[in-house]
């Protein structure tokens, strides 16, 4: 395949933004144990018990509390505010950008759109404007709404416009779809493009699962428990022979879009969760809390290969 015409149609970035230091705030810690887990933010202490916790095991981590999974990979950070969240989610991108371009030359970093963009903003400030080595990143959308790429929905421009329009990663590395297909195209046409980005290494595969693996995937979730477009109840949260699919009747606007599927996923080799503010406490509180539910939310089956970290403020957190 032609890169070109898969990685679609890429803009030019202007010049690196200055602007005044990031003061990090330092949270506390706070001693928890398998039995009864809890996490701490400041001197608030919450309580988790749930289908989640219950096969979990809890540990010890300066600054936050630190939830592992049965496979020993997950952990959940609650902050004070979204800014110290934001803080230290720019730090833990900017330090897995160093591993992996020390490690394999290259950083492939998958983007959601939504409020996820808005809690990146500190990679655009001091230190990590100057010290992040941009010119090897790679970016990709877990989903986009297919609209033109200047359009108010289009997840491409809000990143664009809020993050990479600051940052020098060449535009040939910034994939986003082509907006002149149809929504069943575009997917086909981001898969492809995603094949060849694994032919030619740039992208990780695991021979063991047939996918895709991502250095960094960076994940939203919606009010209803939605992440990417994978919505509760739609068949697509169960493909899992595609790499990209596509919605036409996405139940939050815009209808149509395509989206990474949960194989995809759950391929990554790392994945960070973030959830802010308090219309994310509901939601929060079924997929990690003590209620009981036949169907898993699309949040509940984010469970990489790699290690997944959440990233909560104490507003979506105020109901674990
Ligand atoms: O529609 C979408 O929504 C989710 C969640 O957005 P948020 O604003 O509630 O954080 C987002 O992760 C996804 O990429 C986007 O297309």
């Amino acid at each position: 395949m032609d890169s070109s015409s898969a990685s679609a149609r890429l803009r030019a970035f202007p010049s690196v933004r200055r602007s005044s230091p990031v003061t990090v705030i330092p949270l506390t810690g706070q001693l928890v144990s398998a039995n009864s887990p809890v996490c701490s933010f400041r001197s608030k202490t919450v309580s988790l018990t749930s289908a989640v916790s219950k096969r979990s095991n809890w540990k010890l981590q300066s600054a936050m509390a630190v939830q592992v999974t049965e496979k020993g990979k997950g952990k959940l950070q609650i902050f004070e505010s979204e800014e110290d969240l934001s803080v230290s989610l720019a730090k833990y991108t900017a330090d897995f950008s160093e591993r992996f371009v020390r490690e394999r030359g290259a950083f492939t970093v998958v983007l959601s759109g939504g409020s996820l963009i808005k809690s990146l903003r500190k990679l655009i400030d001091p230190p990590y404007v100057d010290s992040v080595n941009w010119a090897k990143w790679h970016v990709f959308w877990v989903d986009e709404r297919v609209v033109a790429k200047d359009h108010p929905d289009s997840n491409y421009k809000l990143a664009y416009d809020g993050f990479l329009s600051e940052v020098p990663i060449p535009p040939g590395q910034v994939y986003c779809i082509n907006d002149a297909l149809s929504a069943e195209g575009a997917a086909d046409d981001y898969e492809t493009c995603l094949k060849h980005l694994v032919k030619t290494k740039v992208v990780d595969f695991s021979a063991a699962s047939g996918f895709p693996v991502f250095d960094l995937m960076l994940l939203g979730m919606g009010p209803d428990g939605h992440v990417a477009s994978l919505f509760p109840g739609h068949p697509l949260v169960n493909e899992n022979q595609q790499w990209v699919t596509f919605i036409k009747d996405s139940p939050k606007p815009p209808p149509e879009r395509i989206t990474f599927t949960f194989p995809v996923i759950n391929s990554s080799a790392n994945i960070a969760l973030v959830a802010v503010g308090a219309g994310k406490a509901d939601i929060l509180h079924r997929a990690l809390g003590n209620g009981q539910s036949a169907d898993l939310l699309p949040v509940q089956m984010v469970s990489p290969e790699g290690e997944m970290t959440w990233f909560l403020d104490k507003e979506a957190a105020s109901k674990l």
